[in-house]
C-alpha cells in the first residue's frame, strides 16, 4: 500500500565505475513493475537498494512518500522473496510462515488466522506441518511467498523467484504471482528477472537497464514503459534487440527518401524497402538500420521481400524458425552472427541452401538512425477487442 519513488539513484562499489546511474522512477501504489536487463546490468542491486540490503550511494528513495535511504530493512514495510527461498529447514511450513509475525509480537490467534488464510490462497493448507525438505521447489517458493504475504507489506519485492523451477512450474507459479497481485492489488510490486516472457506477462510497466554493448551507460535506464510499448516502440537498437524472442533482425542500409508516412531504404545488399516510419529528421543518404521481428516476417513474394539462402531451421511444432544467410551487412542479435530469422507458422521444411523470399511488411518495420535511436513508427496503438461468444 505504498508508492515507491527513486530520484537520481546512484550506486558504486568503492572506486569502481557505477553499477547504477541516475535512475528516476515513480512506481504508484498497486503497480507491478518489472526490472529486466542482461546479466550484470544492476537489476538485483537496484532491488536490494529498495529493500535496504544495499546502501544507496546517491539520490533519494521514498516509500509511501517517506525518505528511506537510511531506514533499516525491517522498518521499510517491504517483504522480499528470493530466488533461493531462504526457508528455515528445521521449521515446518506453518512455523516458517508465522516466523516474522512472531518476531513482531503479533497476537498468536491473529498469526494463526493470517497463516491459514495465506496457506489457503497458495494451496498450502495440506502441507502446513511439513518441513521444507519434504516439499517440491514450487511448493517451497509458495511458502516463501506466503511468508511475505502474511506480513501484509505495502511493497513486495521479488528477486528472480522462478529461476530455480522447471519450465511447467515456472508458468504455473508466474500465473499465481499475477493472480496474487490482482487479489492483493493495493501492494506495489517490484520484480526482477532476466526472463523477458516473465517481464512481458507480469508487468504493468517494465524498466529495462542498459548493459554490455551500451558501455558507459551500464546501469542506466534504457527504457521504461508498458510491455507493449517496449515491444512496439523500442527507443533504440538495444531495447529492440532485448525485447522479443527470437530477437529482432537488423538490416543495414541508407535512407533514400522520407515522406511523413513512409521511408525508403536502400540496403547495403542492394534491395530497396519501404518502412511505415517518419524519417524526415534524417538527410537522404544517412546510415540507417531497418529492424524486423521474426514473427512479423512472411515467406513469399507477394509483398516487398529479400531473397536469401536457408542455413538452418528449428521446428517447434506450432511454428518453424528459418535461419537465412544475412550476408556481411546484416546481423541478427538472435545468433550474434549474420543470420536472419524468419518465423513460419506450422512445420515447414526447407532444403538447406535453397533461396527463400522473406517478406518484410512496411507496416511492421522499425528504423533506427546511425546512433541506434528509433524513428517514429506510424502504427496505430489500438488493441483489438475480442467479441464475446454468443
Ligand atoms: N559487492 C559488490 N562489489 C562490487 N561489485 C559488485 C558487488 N555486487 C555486485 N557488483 C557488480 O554490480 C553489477 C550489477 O550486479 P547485479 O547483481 O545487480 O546485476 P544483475 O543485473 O542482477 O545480474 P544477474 O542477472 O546476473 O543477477 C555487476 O557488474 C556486479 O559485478
Amino acid at each position: 500500500m505504498a508508492s515507491i519513488e527513486l530520484k537520481s539513484v546512484f550506486k558504486a562499489y568503492g572506486d569502481n565505475p557505477p553499477v547504477i546511474r541516475d535512475v528516476n522512477l515513480n512506481i504508484p501504489q498497486g503497480e507491478f513493475c518489472v526490472f529486466v536487463g542482461p546479466s550484470g546490468c544492476g537489476k538485483s542491486t537496484l532491488l536490494r537498494m529498495i529493500a535496504g540490503l544495499e546502501e544507496i550511494s546517491g539520490g533519494e528513495l521514498r516509500i509511501g512518500g517517506a525518505l528511506m535511504n537510511d531506514v533499516p530493512p525491517a522498518h521499510r514495510g517491504v517483504a522480499m522473496v528470493f530466488q533461493t527461498y531462504a526457508l528455515f529447514p528445521h521449521m515446518s511450513v506453518y512455523e516458517n510462515m508465522a516466523f516474522g509475525l512472531g518476531l513482531a509480537k503479533v497476537d498468536k490467534k491473529i498469526i494463526d488466522e493470517k497463516v491459514r488464510a495465506a496457506a489457503k490462497v497458495l494451496q498450502l493448507d495440506a502441507l502446513l506441518d511439513r518441513k521444507p525438505k519434504a516439499l517440491s521447489g514450487g511448493q517451497r517458493q509458495r511458502v516463501a511467498i506466503g511468508r511475505a504475504i502474511v506480513r501484509e507489506p505495502g511493497v513486495f519485492l521479488f528477486d528472480e523467484p522462478l529461476s530455480n523451477l522447471d519450465a511447467a512450474l515456472r508458468v504455473q507459479t508466474r500465473f499465481e504471482i499475477a493472480k496474487l497481485h490482482r487479489d492483493f492489488g493495493r501492494a506495489s510490486t517490484v520484480y526482477v528477472t532476466h526472463d523477458q516472457v516473465e517481464a512481458m506477462t507480469l508487468a504493468d510497466r517494465i524498466l529495462l537497464l542498459n548493459s554490455g554493448e551500451a558501455v558507459q551507460r551500464d546501469g542506466s535506464v534504457a527504457q521504461c514503459g508498458s510491455p507493449l510499448e517496449l515491444y512496439h516502440r523500442p527507443n533504440n537498437l538495444f531495447v529492440a534487440g532485448f525485447i522479443g524472442s527470437p530477437k529482432m533482425n537488423f538490416l543495414r542500409g541508407k535512407l533514400r527518401s522520407a515522406t511523413p508516412d513512409q521511408a525508403t531504404i536502400e540496403l547495403h545488399s542492394g534491395e530497396v524497402l519501404q518502412a511505415a516510419v517518419d524519417a524526415r529528421r534524417l538527410q537522404s543518404g544517412a546510415p540507417v538500420t531497418l529492424g524486423i521481428r521474426p514473427e512479423d516476417t512472411r515467406l513469399g513474394t507477394d509483398e516487398q521481400h529479400i531473397v536469401r539462402p536457408v542455413q538452418w531451421q528449428e521446428r517447434l511444432g506450432e511454428s518453424t524458425y528459418l535461419y537465412l544467410d544475412g550476408g556481411d551487412a546484416e546481423h541478427s542479435l538472435a545468433t550474434g552472427g549474420d543470420a536472419l530469422v524468419a518465423k513460419a507458422p506450422g512445420h515447414v521444411h526447407a532444403v538447406s541452401g535453397h533461396r527463400l523470399a522473406m517478406a518484410i511488411p512496411a507496416r511492421s518495420a522499425h528504423l533506427f538512425d546511425e546512433h541506434g535511436r528509433a524513428l517514429e513508427r506510424l502504427i496505430p496503438d489500438t488493441d483489438l477487442l475480442l467479441p464475446e461468444a454468443a
